[in-house]
């Protein structure tokens, strides 16, 4: 696993669909062990690293590299819950491990719905999911071993994916220390 010594703290991934629940994950898993919520959409949105609207996604083009520099300096430091949909073009050293939210169709059209995004934006999403895009990006990406899907339909699995990642973090921190 790509670590690197001196941080202190782990730097976790958590990607996924819009709609599978990564902020509301990353968020509690912040408040609950001190790491820091990381909104890449967020940062890139205030530091003007956006490149364009993709009329498709219906959703801003981030400036990778741009978006990069702007995090580099945290993410070296360590201790980051970074939240946003993909991952596969940040940099392998950045990340301890990195989680895929997965969301069954019906639930993540429901969500969507009440998001209010049109159709064709519900059905780009959903398709995603279906093909599993952001997941097979990431283990493009990432060694296998880094790469984790954690079911995301029901505050049972939240709960338990929360409990999951904080022992991942104890462990973490049981083995850099
Ligand atoms: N595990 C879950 N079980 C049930 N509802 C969830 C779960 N995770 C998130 N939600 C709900 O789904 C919606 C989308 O969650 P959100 O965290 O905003 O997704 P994302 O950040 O991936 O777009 C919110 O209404 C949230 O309360």
């Amino acid at each position: 696993m790509a670590s690197v010594p001196s941080r202190v703290a782990p730097n976790i991934m958590i990607a996924g669909t819009p709609g599978t629940g990564k902020s509301t994950l990353a968020k509690e898993l912040a408040l609950r062990t001190g790491l820091s919520y990381v909104n890449v959409g967020e940062v890139a949105e205030q530091a003007e690293c956006m490149d364009g609207y993709d009329e498709e996604l219906q959703c801003g083009i981030l400036d990778e590299d741009r978006v990069i520099d702007e995090l580099e300096d945290s993410m070296s430091q360590g201790g980051n819950v970074l939240d946003y949909h993909s991952c596969e073009f940040f940099p392998e050293r950045w990340f301890d491990i990195v989680f895929v939210l997965r969301t069954d169709n019906a639930i993540l059209h429901s969500r969507l719905t009440e998001r209010g995004y049109n159709e064709k934006k519900i059905e780009n999403n959903i398709e995603s999911e279906i093909f599993q895009v952001i997941l097979d990006a990431a283990k493009g990406a990432y060694p296998e071993e880094m790469v984790h899907a954690l079911p995301s339909d029901s505050a049972d699995q939240l709960e338990s994916n929360l409990d999951r990642i904080q022992e991942w973090i104890e462990m973490w921190r049981h083995q850099h220390t």
